[in-house]
């Protein structure tokens, strides 16, 4: 889809959220859903009883967030490097042997047409994850690999030339096999091959993603494969379209995303199962929880690792507050009382729910304000093509449920609210999730306000626990009291 053309869907989108206050301006508070049949997240019916199993009807109702979606999201509106300065940590399966890392894509020697390709697509220098990764993944006897970074670091970029450096364009078979956790991820890494592989005319790439029928029992003749394990593990062992004792180079990307969905992981040991043990394995992930590790290790033997740790985000540059309210629409006023007074930059301010977005969205929208609207149901695009707007200054105010509260840092943004806290299943304070929202990374050190609105004892409760977890003050605000406010938020 073109940018115009998520910018006219969004467009569509925003047009159509005064309707949505139709129904959610009546002036009855629901506590609980009625027991009926209602959509998931994904537009699928589930019956009340199976949603209540999942955590009952306060997750229920809860944007919740599709860490698929997520990596998807953040590749659509990254346009370059993510800056970091952190270190890289290299554990080597051989500490002995030296450690190569490169400062210039020369240094690697690659074919004539794919440094061409690399420069093509404006790569300067290696980033920091590629320095290390690349001589290890391209070294003779082939060496297997574990990597760990932040999603925009340089991962895909890295694996992509790999592959496009390792295989043999005169043999007319799959050599190399990339898995990816969703079609559009897939998608998204065969466009770095071909974009990178531009210049290599006789490097094939083929998709083993859903919709793709090919026929049965005829040998691919691409020589690399990229798609989803279902996909995969059909086209290896059913289809036969590849011959799995062939392949020497298996990617398993966004290895945390996949093994979210038992599916998947279950699918990748299995193609993995099919595999020579002179392959060489390369995983890759965004995190590195006990659960990854786990897997990473069930599929890559002997492996290097390396490591390149996110910047902390601290909570030590804002300034935050919470504010006593009654209920919505006296949190409503407080946040208009809040814009009276104080010149804000940007905003963002997290809902628990759609439902709440779309009513905060509708009654900001009346009261004159910009408001973009971020919520589960949009597509992907549609997402993306917020947030760019957003960035580029076209809304001054972005509310969202926390499908947004990760991954996304909007520079300028100087005011976060919690319209409503964040909680986990059990009801108990969210912090992971808190810092997300409001915390910078030091590297910025830009200055910035959290507001978060308080109208029970128990999201009082919350705030104490956020108050205890991180050990800062959150000072409370009458914003009724112009001048109090004026003074506290200076
Ligand atoms: N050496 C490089 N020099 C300049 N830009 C680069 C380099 N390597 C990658 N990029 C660009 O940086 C961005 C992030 O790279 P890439 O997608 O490879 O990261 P990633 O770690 O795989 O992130 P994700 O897991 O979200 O896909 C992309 O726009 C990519 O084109």
């Amino acid at each position: 889809m073109s940018r115009d053309s998520w910018a006219a869907a969004v467009d569509v989108q925003e047009a159509t959220t005064p309707l949505v206050q139709l129904d959610f301006t009546k002036k009855v508070e629901r506590l609980r859903p009625p027991r009926t049949m209602r959509g998931d997240i994904n537009g699928n019916v589930v019956p009340e009883e199976d949603r209540a199993e999942n955590g009952g009807w306060r997750s229920g109702e809860a944007d919740r967030v599709d860490l698929a979606e997520q990596s998807l999201l953040n590749k659509l509106i990254r346009h370059s490097l993510v800056r970091n300065r952190n270190q890289v940590e290299v554990l080597q399966r051989d500490p002995t042997s030296p450690l190569y890392s490169v400062k210039t894509f020369e240094e690697l020697r690659l074919k004539p047409e794919l440094l061409r390709g690399v420069y093509n697509m404006g790569f300067n220098r290696p980033s920091r994850i590629q320095e290390n990764a690349l001589p290890m993944m391209l070294a003779q006897p082939p060496q297997n690999l574990i990597a760990q970074s932040q999603s925009g670091t340089g991962k895909t970029a890295a694996f992509s030339l790999a592959m496009l450096s390792h295989v043999n364009p005169a043999n007319k078979w799959t050599q190399c096999l990339c898995i990816s956790p969703t079609y559009e991820l897939a998608l998204q890494i065969g466009q770095v091959i071909e974009q990178m592989g531009k210049f290599c005319p006789d490097v094939k790439l083929a998709y083993g993603i859903r919709g793709n029928r090919l026929e049965r029992g005829v040998k691919l003749q691409e020589q690399i494969v990229i798609g989803t394990p279902g996909t995969v593990l059909d086209w290896c062992t059913k289809y036969k379209l590849i011959d799995p004792k062939k392949i020497t180079m298996f990617v398993l990307d966004e290895a945390d995303v996949m093994i979210a969905t038992q599916g998947h992981r279950d699918q990748s040991i299995r193609i993995h199962r099919q595999l020579t043990k002179d392959c060489q394995m390369l995983l890759f992930s965004a995190t590195f929880e006990d659960s990854v590790w786990r897997f990473a290790e069930q599929v890559v033997s002997d492996p290097n690792i390396i490591r390149l740790k996110r910047e902390e985000e601290t909570l030590d540059t804002i300034k935050q507050f919470y504010v006593v309210c009654k209920g919505k629409e006296d949190k409503f006023t407080a946040l208009c009382n809040l814009y009276g007074s104080l010149t804000i930059a940007q905003a963002m301010i997290f809902c628990r729910t759609r439902k709440m977005a779309a009513w905060l969205t509708a009654n900001l929208s009346i009261e004159g304000h910009q408001v973009a609207l971020l919520s589960g149901e949009m597509t992907v695009e549609q997402r993306a093509a917020v947030i760019e707007r957003f960035r580029n200054g076209k809304e001054k105010v972005l509310i969202t449920t926390n499908v947004c509260s990760r991954g996304i840092d909007v520079e300028q943004v100087s005011l976060v609210v919690n319209f409503d806290l964040p909680v986990d299943l059990d009801g108990n304070a969210d912090n992971e999730t808190y810092l997300h929202r409001i915390g910078r990374t030091g590297r910025f050190g830009r200055r910035g306000f959290a507001v978060n609105m308080v109208d029970s004892e128990h999201s009082m409760d919350i705030v104490h626990q956020i108050e205890m977890h991180f050990n800062r003050k959150i000072t409370k605000l009458d914003t009724s009291n112009l001048e109090e406010l004026e003074r506290l938020m200076s």
